[in-house]
């Protein structure tokens, strides 16, 4: 049957507004139901995750998808995208989904977005350490970044891909060079850190992981991971024993997972919960919710270096007040002074791979 004359109006008109790069990955039609909606304007922010088809950014999609803050949802990487965009757009919840495959379509991922979630990069294998990542990762996430800068300078940037201790500082550069710096907008994800703080202390005090409560600060890495056990809410005493198997528990909960997967890679399912729980509270901060804090790796005053991981407050423009860390025990006081050892180094790497 011949379409009527009116039904062929109505895709005109709708093909009109669609931009090249949505067919991409459905030759041959004229219509995505999908962008009809999107274009209807749906309430809701939009989010790009790139790196969407890898090990975190698959799970961490069919989760974006289903957050209802999220009305737009673009899945951007060099490989892949096409098949992860279909078979997430399938999912029946409100989120409008659109796939973008390989550098020529990043700048039409990322224009509009308000936040962008990258999960770009290799992962570590056993006996490596994340800054062994550096080489690789480095560069990645310094054209995603140049992509931003261009395309969505105002959007929040959660930051994943490790070393997250030298890439935030190579997003900073990138983004101070490119004159569109807000580091208020740009946040190194270290949720996984206080997610597997609150699960290992949980399993210490016998309580349910959603009553627990604990602090992660410093950076993420090794000793650069730093719980602060003295903080946990609810509150509570942990003997000598407890505190050194839960600092080393926590601290090397990455390395457990490494080892565990054998060369298969690193976190994946735990990190994309993690990522979805971050990013959530993030787009809670931009409509406007009140007393959403959480753990973050930012520019920060909080100590002598540039980057700290501590308790931000998230609000409409990003991390708007970043807490100090309150008093510390002398275990934790000594904790401090090796993380930031560590720290400076890893957070110069970084600097200079911009600056060189
Ligand atoms: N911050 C954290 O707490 C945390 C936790 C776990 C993993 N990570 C890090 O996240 C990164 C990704 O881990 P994974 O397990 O998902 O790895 P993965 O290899 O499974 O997936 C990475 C994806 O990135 C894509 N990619 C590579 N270069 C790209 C580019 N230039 N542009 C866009 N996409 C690109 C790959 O094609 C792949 O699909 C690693 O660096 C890992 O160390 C961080
Ligand atoms: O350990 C890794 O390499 C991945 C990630 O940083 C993690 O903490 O699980």
């Amino acid at each position: 049957m011949q379409p009527s004359a009116e039904a062929n109006q109505r895709i005109a008109r709708i093909s009109a507004h669609l931009h090249p790069s949505n067919f991409q990955m459905e030759e041959g039609s004229n219509l995505r139901r999908a962008n009809c909606r999107a274009k209807g304007g749906a309430p809701g922010f939009k989010v790009a995750i790139l790196g969407a088809a890898g090990g975190i950014g698959q799970p961490l999609a069919l989760l974006m998808k289903m957050n209802p803050l999220v009305s737009v949802l673009h899945l951007y990487d060099v490989v892949n995208a096409p098949g992860v965009t279909a078979d997430v757009s399938h999912m029946d919840t409100g989120a409008v989904v659109r796939g973008f495959l390989g550098q020529p379509q990043l700048e039409s991922a990322l224009t509009g977005m308000d936040l962008v979630v990258i999960p770009a990069g290799v992962p570590r294998k056993p006996g490596m350490t994340r800054d062994d990542l550096f080489k690789i990762n480095a560069g990645i996430v310094r054209t995603l970044c140049e992509g931003i800068a261009k395309c969505c300078p105002n959007a929040i940037v959660n930051l994943i891909s490790n070393p997250v201790n030298s890439t935030v500082p190579i997003a900073a550069e990138v983004f101070k060079k490119a004159g569109t710096y807000d580091p208020k907008r740009l946040l190194g994800v270290t949720m996984l850190d206080v997610v597997r703080a609150n699960t290992f202390v949980a399993e210490v005090l016998g309580l349910d992981p959603r009553e627990v409560d604990v602090p992660v600060v410093g950076g993420h890495a090794g000793v650069t991971i730093l719980p602060l056990l003295s903080q946990v809410k609810p509150p509570c005493s942990f003997t000598t024993e407890e505190t050194e198997y839960l600092t080393n528990r926590i601290q090397n909960g990455g390395t457990e997972v490494v080892e565990a997967k054998a060369g298969a890679g690193s976190a994946t399912l735990s990190m994309a919960y993690a990522a979805a729980k971050f990013a959530d509270a993030c787009l809670r901060g931009l409509r406007g919710d009140a007393g959403i804090v959480e753990c973050s790796f930012v520019a920060s005053q909080v100590t002598e270096l540039p980057f700290f991981a501590s308790k931000v407050r998230l609000g409409r423009t990003g991390a708007e007040e970043i807490y100090q860390l309150g008093p510390l025990n002398e275990y934790e006081r000594v904790g401090l002074e090796k993380a930031k050892k560590e720290l400076e180094g890893s957070i110069q790497k970084g600097v200079s791979f911009i600056r060189k």
